[in-house]
């Protein structure tokens, strides 16, 4: 009797455990899901909205005060001065506050340097954020939920995750180089063939510098806007 109560106390108990589990892990996942959504759209969507700006040279200091008022909310909340769930909720990886100073931060601060840098006339700073709001944010989505297949020398990252970074990426920078070109913003005449491959040798450097195991040295939000910018002006400037 006494045997059959330990083991009915621990069946329940395993139970209890699984179910918590379950429901951290679905909770998890939805959050990590929300955090790529909003890492995709928000950086796609800044730069997709340049063009109603003016032609006058405060432009892209006014374009500018969208990531810089998102980046005082993301101090203001980190430092836990004001608590949101929400945001907490839909931009960090564990749910700490603290998060809010890294990545996220990181992230609007390399949107308001593009702007205010480079700005709907260079292809540099397009480029940049077409792969750091749309390559690296897919390759996430992508590699958590196919990416069974790890990269050799990193553990964390796996091929379907990198491969779809650089498809997704290649694309996105495409469609912008497009959209500002026909537009009438880009300074330079583009000649699409020779365009696709520079942008695809964009593209491969930093889909290598987003799959290699430096992570902990340097956030992805810095190293694959930065590898972009040297890259693409290498190809497209000088
Ligand atoms: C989730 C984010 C970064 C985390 O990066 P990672 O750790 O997943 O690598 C992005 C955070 C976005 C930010 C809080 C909100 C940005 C708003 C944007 C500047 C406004 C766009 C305006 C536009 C006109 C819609
Ligand atoms: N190239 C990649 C990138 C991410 N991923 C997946 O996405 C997860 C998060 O990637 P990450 O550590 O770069 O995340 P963030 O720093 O971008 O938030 C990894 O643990 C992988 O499961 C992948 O499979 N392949």
């Amino acid at each position: 009797m006494m045997i059959s109560i330990d083991v009915l106390v621990g069946n329940l108990r395993r139970n209890i455990e699984y179910i918590i589990l379950k429901f951290i892990a679905s909770h998890l996942l939805e959050q990590n899901l929300s955090r790529k959504l909003v890492h995709i759209i928000s950086g796609l969507l800044f730069v997709a909205a340049w063009p109603l700006f003016s032609i006058s040279t405060e432009a892209r200091y006014f374009a500018s005060i969208a990531p810089l008022t998102n980046g005082l909310r993301l101090v203001i909340h980190g430092l836990s001065l004001v608590t949101d769930k929400g945001l907490i909720k839909s931009v960090t990886r564990e749910g700490k506050p603290e998060e809010l100073l890294q990545g996220p931060l990181y992230y609007v601060m390399v949107l308001a340097f593009c702007a205010v840098v480079f700005w709907r006339d260079s292809p540099v700073g397009l480029l940049s954020l077409a792969m750091m709001s749309g390559g690296d944010g897919i390759a996430d989505i992508m590699g958590r939920n196919f990416g069974s297949v790890k990269i050799p020398y990193n553990e964390d990252k796996s091929w379907v995750g990198s491969i779809s970074m650089f498809l997704f990426g290649f694309l996105i920078s495409l469609g912008m180089l497009y959209y500002f070109s026909a537009l009438g913003y880009l300074q330079l005449q583009l000649d699409w063939t020779s365009t696709a491959k520079k942008v695809a040798v964009v593209s491969i450097v930093a889909t290598v510098v987003e799959s290699l195991p430096i992570g902990k040295l340097i956030d992805d939000n810095i190293s694959v806007p930065l590898v972009t910018m040297v890259t693409a002006y290498i190809c497209f400037c000088l």
